[in-house]
Order: structure tokens, then C-alpha cells, then sequence
């Protein structure tokens, strides 16, 4: 069971959530021995462990009280939670915040050669997956009968060793389902990954120590997705330079040493910033036009 004072982080050891995990983690100011084989390793600066596993076992070990937080997968959570009241095994959890990575798509694909005119024309078909639950819930959501064969990885190769009519698999550049023959039919769930947390493992202590690190991820999600725009600009062209500018910031004007006719304008730009709007600004006058990177961000 988890300790009273230091928060127990389950992440993924290696795969598709792990890289970025880490980098989250690593951003938020956790000092952390990646090279550290241990599958439960502390973090040196701060009352935390991390410990790293399958990401399917992530719900799991978050809904039993093993670990106090956990970083996966909606799909991973949504399925194992529905397999779990199924079994009438404990399937509660809090849902701390969304993070912005992982995004997939999970999908029904068949086929290049099938002829699909519609979810009817699935009926009575077998699905190889992951993910029984969530397909099982879909076909009654759609009021089709699907049926299913269990396959951990690899799925795309169901349906041309006869296992199954088609797949039902997580999909994100659809670059798997192509190189294997097959469309994608119908989008069943949309996934990203999430923090999720235990709903009877909270002390006072260690939510002071969720109350540190929330703030913290909040800024790095947030810092990813701005930019800090810095350029020169004609000063009676500032109105039309600052409508240009993506997010409702107001942008920073100073002088520049020796020119009256020119400014310098800095602004945080929450939103993408497109190659458009830079052609935009220099068709303006605008001169050093910069967009960089944030690594942090508060308030
Ligand atoms: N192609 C993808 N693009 C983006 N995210 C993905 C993709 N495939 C999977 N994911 C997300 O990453 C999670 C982990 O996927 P990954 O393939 O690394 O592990 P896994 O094989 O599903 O699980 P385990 O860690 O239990 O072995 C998935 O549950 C999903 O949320
Ligand atoms: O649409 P794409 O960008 O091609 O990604 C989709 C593939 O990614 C995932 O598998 P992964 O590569 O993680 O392998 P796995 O089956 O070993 O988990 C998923 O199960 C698909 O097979
Ligand atoms: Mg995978």
C-alpha cells in the first residue's frame, strides 16, 4: 500500500506514453535518475516515487490504492474501469487533469476490398482487440451484435491470418492501418492521456504535495502550447501589428535604441502562431520576427 507522506506516481516503463511522461515530470522540476533501472524510484528532490509499469496496469493500481496517481491512457482507464464493474471489482478513480499528449483515435477498420455502406453492414462481424469493453459498449450503443477476439498488439494482422473480419485498434497517423490493407470505418472512442488519481489515498500531506505539482503541470501543458513572439515594427503600424497577433495577451512595446520610427513588440501567443501571420507581418513592415519556445509558465 502507499506510504502516509510521499505521493506514489505510476507511469508507463516504456512505450508510446513514456518518452513524454518523463519530460512532464522531468519540466515540473522532478529530479529524477532516468538511467536508474529500479522500478521504483524516488525522486530526489521532492516527497515523490515513481513507479514505472505497464500502462495497463496503470487504472488498476490507481483504483486499488497501490499508487496515488497515475498517468494513462483514456482508452487504458475507460476499459479497465468497465471490465472492473463487470467483475464487481473496485473501479473508482478521480480524474485530475487531461494532459496534452498521447492523442489516438480508437477505431474499427476493415479490409481495403470491404464494402462498407454503414454500421449495419458490420453486423454479426468479428473484431480482433485490446479493447473488448469499449467495442462491446459501442455495438450496444449501436445497436449492432459484434463479435470479438482478444489480441494484445499487433492486431492489424487479424483480419489477413483469418483470425477476424476486421480490427478495432487504436489508430493516430494511420500509417499501421495502411501498410497492412485496411480503412478505417468508424471512430469508436477518442483517447489522450490523462492524471488520474486514487479516491482513498489522499492524506493531508500528500495532497499539499498534489496541490505543488498540479500548478506545475498545468504551466508545462501550457507552456508547450504558447510561444513568445518578440519583433521589430513600424510604430504607426502598431494597431494592425497587435490585431495580428494570435491569444488575447497585450503585447509589450518598447523603444528601440536610436530609430523613432520603430518598436520592439513582445508578446506570449497562446495560440499557433501560422507562417500566414508572420507573411502578414512583414507585409506590415515588421523586421526580426521571432517565435520561441516557453519552458515555463505561472499565472
Ligand atoms: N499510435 C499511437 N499514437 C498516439 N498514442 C498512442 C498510440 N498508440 C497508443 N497510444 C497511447 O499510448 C498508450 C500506450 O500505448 P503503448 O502501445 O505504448 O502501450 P500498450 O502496448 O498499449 O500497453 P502496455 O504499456 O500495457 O504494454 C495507449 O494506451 C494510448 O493511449
Ligand atoms: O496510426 P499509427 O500512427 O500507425 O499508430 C497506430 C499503431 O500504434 C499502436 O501500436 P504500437 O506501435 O504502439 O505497437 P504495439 O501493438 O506493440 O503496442 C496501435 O496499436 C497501432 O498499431
Ligand atoms: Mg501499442
Amino acid at each position: 500500500m502507499t506510504t502516509e507522506t510521499r505521493l506514489r506516481i505510476a507511469m508507463q516503463k516504456s512505450g508510446r506514453l513514456s518518452e513524454e511522461t518523463q519530460q512532464l515530470l522531468k519540466r515540473c522540476g522532478l529530479k529524477l535518475n532516468v538511467a536508474d533501472r529500479r522500478l521504483l524510484a524516488h525522486v530526489t528532490n521532492m516527497p515523490i516515487d515513481i513507479m514505472r509499469v505497464r500502462s495497463s496496469d496503470i487504472p488498476g493500481l490507481v483504483m486499488d490504492g497501490v499508487c496515488d496517481l497515475g498517468i494513462v491512457g483514456d482508452n487504458t482507464l475507460e476499459e479497465t474501469a468497465l471490465e472492473r464493474e463487470l467483475l464487481g471489482e473496485k473501479s473508482d478513480y478521480i480524474k485530475t487533469t487531461g494532459l496534452n499528449f498521447g492523442g489516438c483515435r480508437l477505431s474499427l477498420a476493415m479490409p481495403e476490398e470491404f464494402e462498407y455502406t454503414g454500421i449495419k453492414s458490420l453486423n454479426g462481424l468479428r473484431f480482433a482487440t485490446t479493447y473488448p469493453q469499449l467495442l462491446k459498449r459501442f455495438a450496444q450503443q449501436s445497436g449492432i451484435e459484434l463479435d470479438y477476439c482478444l489480441l494484445k498488439g499487433s492486431v492489424e494482422v487479424a483480419p489477413r491470418v483469418g483470425l477476424a473480419d476486421g480490427i478495432c485498434d487504436l489508430v493516430s497517423t494511420g500509417a499501421t492501418l495502411e501498410a497492412n490493407g485496411l480503412k478505417e470505418v468508424e471512430v469508436i472512442y477518442r483517447s489522450k492521456a490523462s492524471l488520474i488519481q486514487s479516491t482513498s489515498t489522499m492524506t493531508d500531506k500528500k495532497q499539499e504535495i498534489l496541490d505543488t505539482l498540479l500548478p506545475r503541470i498545468q504551466g508545462v501543458m501550457k507552456a508547450k502550447e504558447s510561444k513568445y513572439i518578440m519583433l521589430h515594427a513600424p510604430k504607426d503600424k502598431l494597431a494592425e501589428v497587435s490585431n495580428l497577433m494570435p491569444g488575447k495577451e497585450t503585447p509589450t512595446v518598447l523603444p528601440l535604441a536610436g530609430r523613432d520610427d520603430l518598436v520592439a513588440v513582445h508578446v506570449v501567443a497562446t495560440e499557433t502562431f501560422f507562417w500566414e501571420t508572420m507573411e502578414s507581418l512583414k507585409a506590415l513592415g515588421c523586421d526580426s520576427i521571432l517565435v520561441m519556445p516557453i519552458e515555463k509558465m505561472m499565472g
